[in-house]
């Protein structure tokens, strides 16, 4: 994944000298990507933050808790350094508060295929996050979690799949406790997307700054 610009290169008609302070500001933003994961008590937030960052599942955390790591991964053949909140629920609110909201630069949007009460929370703190951020747009990924207790299952995979179309995001069923892979796979392609986000809003940027220097 090549960046668009390096320091001392100019984006537009600015000196080098000038640009410098912005592009360095934007080389390190690109670089710099927050996920917040966010979801009802008990779907399996931490489950999948820990099988991410060790490859393992443990089965019981601490609830209390409210966990930040940092990470680094390979994205497209380029190592991507990222921080990874693991957010603190209680039962009726989403873990979506100011702070987190304010922090993070995407989301991954967590409910249980097994509970379509954590299911149908998700449009309008979508919704939510949207206000808070003054975004068009905010980079989610949605993921139904223990896809392995088909026994228990509330919520269809086409549910899940229709409801990420509604919200224009992607949509993975993932299983913390069964398969790793997705679950790298669902970190990686939020990832990504903050990282296309955030480039296209630099390339706005790199208009208007360089239109002020023209
Ligand atoms: N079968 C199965 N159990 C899972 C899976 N993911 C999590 N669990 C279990 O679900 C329970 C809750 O998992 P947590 O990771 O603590 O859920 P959480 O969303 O972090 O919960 P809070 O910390 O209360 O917000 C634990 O008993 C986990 O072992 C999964 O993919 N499959």
């Amino acid at each position: 994944m090549s960046n668009p610009g390096s320091p001392g290169e100019s984006q537009g008609s600015g000196s080098p000298s000038t640009l410098k302070p912005y592009l360095r500001r934007k080389k390190s933003s690109l670089g710099e990507t927050k996920i917040a994961v966010l979801g009802m008590a008990g779907v399996g937030k931490s489950a999948l933050c820990v099988r991410f960052l060790t490859k393992r599942f443990i089965g019981e955390y601490d609830q209390a808790s409210e966990n930040k790591y940092k990470c680094t991964t390979i994205l497209d053949a380029e190592s991507v350094t990222f921080e990874l909140l693991d957010t603190r629920s209680n039962n009726e609110d989403f873990g979506a508060r100011d702070d987190v909201v304010r922090w993070a630069d995407g989301f991954l949007m967590v409910y249980s295929v097994t509970s379509r009460k954590t299911f149908d929370v998700i449009p309008d703190t979508k919704r939510k996050l949207e206000e808070m951020k003054k975004a068009a747009h905010v980079p989610v990924v949605l993921v139904g979690n223990k896809a392995d207790l088909a026994h228990a299952r509330q919520v269809n995979q086409e549910e899940g799949a229709r409801l990420a179309a509604d919200m224009g995001c992607c949509f993975m069923e993932v299983s913390a406790s069964e398969d790793v892979t997705r679950v790298v796979d669902a970190f990686h392609t939020l990832c990504k997307e903050i990282i296309d986000y955030k480039r296209r809003s630099r390339t706005f940027l790199d208009r208007v700054f360089g239109l002020k220097k023209s």
